[in-house]
């Protein structure tokens, strides 16, 4: 099916209430090709989960953003993790999968559940009005998680632009990515200094990739830029899952009480969460042959735009998707991708999330919007700027 027209996904409408074309394009066909940015988008779970555990035939090594890597330079050096494929993926995968394991952050522990304890007496010695995205979803992974890479104490306030135009870069050049461009240089050199084995302290996820190395499981070069897969892919990512289950909860005050008497939920919560909110609302991959879906072919070489967030509202397989259950089973969402590829750092995002949520549920008998949400616009990302509520002490 060709689409001459179609409202731009990478445009401001769409980009602030995507809903509309999701279901136009799960509606439409399997596949529908977008003749104003000239690739093949997918938006049914079926279609989106198929791609993204067919790595051989939808490649990540052309890039997961809509340049080709084989048609256009990179703006920065590619991912030895997300834009690689086997065999190249397969040592830098097992090695961080390894350190970032649910068992390896169980040593994390205590620290995290302390800071957050600590982070929401302070924040409610202050008052019971706040905005919960400066104040929750990004000072609590800002205040864990540059520790448990390891990196230095100086130019932190970096990480989230860098992540922010990274995601940017992924969608077409638009106003998002010109709002970057400037300060990215910056921002890029920065990151790149805290990589270096000399850069990070001796206890943190950086130092274990250098050691990794050290054993020859990696290579010296491959090292520096899988602490940059962290830095890159760490911080905006869980600001974003933070604030949407704070803004869930904040609009579901039922499911809030639910969790108070059954705190075990937590963990299902988050990523029901992940599933109905998406922080990662689409990414492409790149066709390795001719690729025959129904009757449309997707020729060799060309892009595949695939909307995760379209995918985890499928009416053909969630039951009233656009609702918020925590004590639906939400397993199999593709809110951390699928595959080969999937989230190697969502035990990271869960026991942020579940840590955070079980120091908010203990002192918080009730949270409530005190004001209109604010979303934040991304290419790729899809968040919020501000989340105003208010909350009764227990
Ligand atoms: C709510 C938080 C997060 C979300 C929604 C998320 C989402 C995703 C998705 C959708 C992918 C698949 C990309 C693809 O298939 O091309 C991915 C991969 C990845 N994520 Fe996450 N992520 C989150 C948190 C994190 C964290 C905290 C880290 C690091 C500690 C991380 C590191 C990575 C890396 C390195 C990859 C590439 C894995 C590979 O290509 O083998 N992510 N993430
Ligand atoms: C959803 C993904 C595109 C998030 C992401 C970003 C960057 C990296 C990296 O390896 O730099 C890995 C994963």
């Amino acid at each position: 099916i060709h689409a001459p027209t179609t409202p731009d996904p990478f445009g401001r409408a769409v980009l602030e209430n995507p809903q509309p074309f999701h279901e136009w394009l799960r509606e439409t066909a399997p596949v529908v090709y977008l003749e104003q940015y000239g690739v093949y988008a997918m938006g049914r779970y079926a279609d989106v989960h198929a791609a993204l555990v067919d790595w051989q035939n939808f490649e990540s090594s052309s890039g997961v953003g809509i340049s080709n890597f084989r048609k256009e330079a990179p703006w920065r050096q590619p991912s030895v993790l997300l834009e690689a494929d086997p065999p190249h993926h397969d040592a830098p995968r097992g090695v961080l999968a390894k350190i970032l394991s649910a068992r390896e952050l169980g040593r994390l522990r205590a620290q995290w559940v302390a800071d957050a304890d600590e982070l929401v007496d302070s924040l409610l010695s202050r008052g019971t009005e706040f905005d919960a995205v400066p104040e929750l979803a990004e000072a609590f992974p800002l205040r864990v998680f540059p520790d448990a890479v390891g990196i230095s104490g100086e130019g932190r306030e970096n990480l989230l632009p860098y992540g922010d135009h990274l995601f940017n870069t992924f969608g077409p050049h638009n106003w998002l990515t010109a709002k970057g461009e400037p300060h990215i240089a910056e921002s890029s050199r920065w990151v790149a200094e805290q990589c270096s084995h000399e850069a990070l302290s001796s206890e943190g996820f950086g130092a274990r990739i250098w050691a990794a190395a050290d054993r020859g499981e990696i290579t010296a070069a491959q090292a520096p830029l899988m602490v940059r897969s962290l830095l890159s892919a760490g911080v905006d990512t869980t600001v974003i899952g933070l604030s949407a289950i704070l803004n869930a909860f904040a609009t579901h005050p039922e499911q809030w009480q639910r969790l108070r008497h059954e705190p075990a939920l937590a963990r299902a919560a988050f990523d029901e969460a992940i599933r109905l909110e998406s922080p990662v609302q689409t990414f492409f991959r790149t066709a390795t042959r001719d690729i025959v879906l129904g009757e449309t072919v997707i020729p060799e070489g060309e892009k595949i735009l695939m909307f995760l967030a379209s995918a985890n509202r499928d009416p053909r397989r969630w039951t009233d998707p656009h609702s918020f259950d925590i004590t639906r089973d939400p397993s199999g969402h593709v809110g951390f991708g699928m595959g080969i590829h999937q989230c190697v750092g969502q035990h990271v995002a869960r026991l942020e999330a579940s840590i955070l949520l079980a120091a908010l549920a203990r002192r918080i008998s009730a949270i409530e919007p005190a004001g209109s949400a604010v979303r934040h616009l991304n290419n790729t990302l899809r968040g919020f700027d501000s989340i105003p509520v208010s909350v009764t002490v227990a």
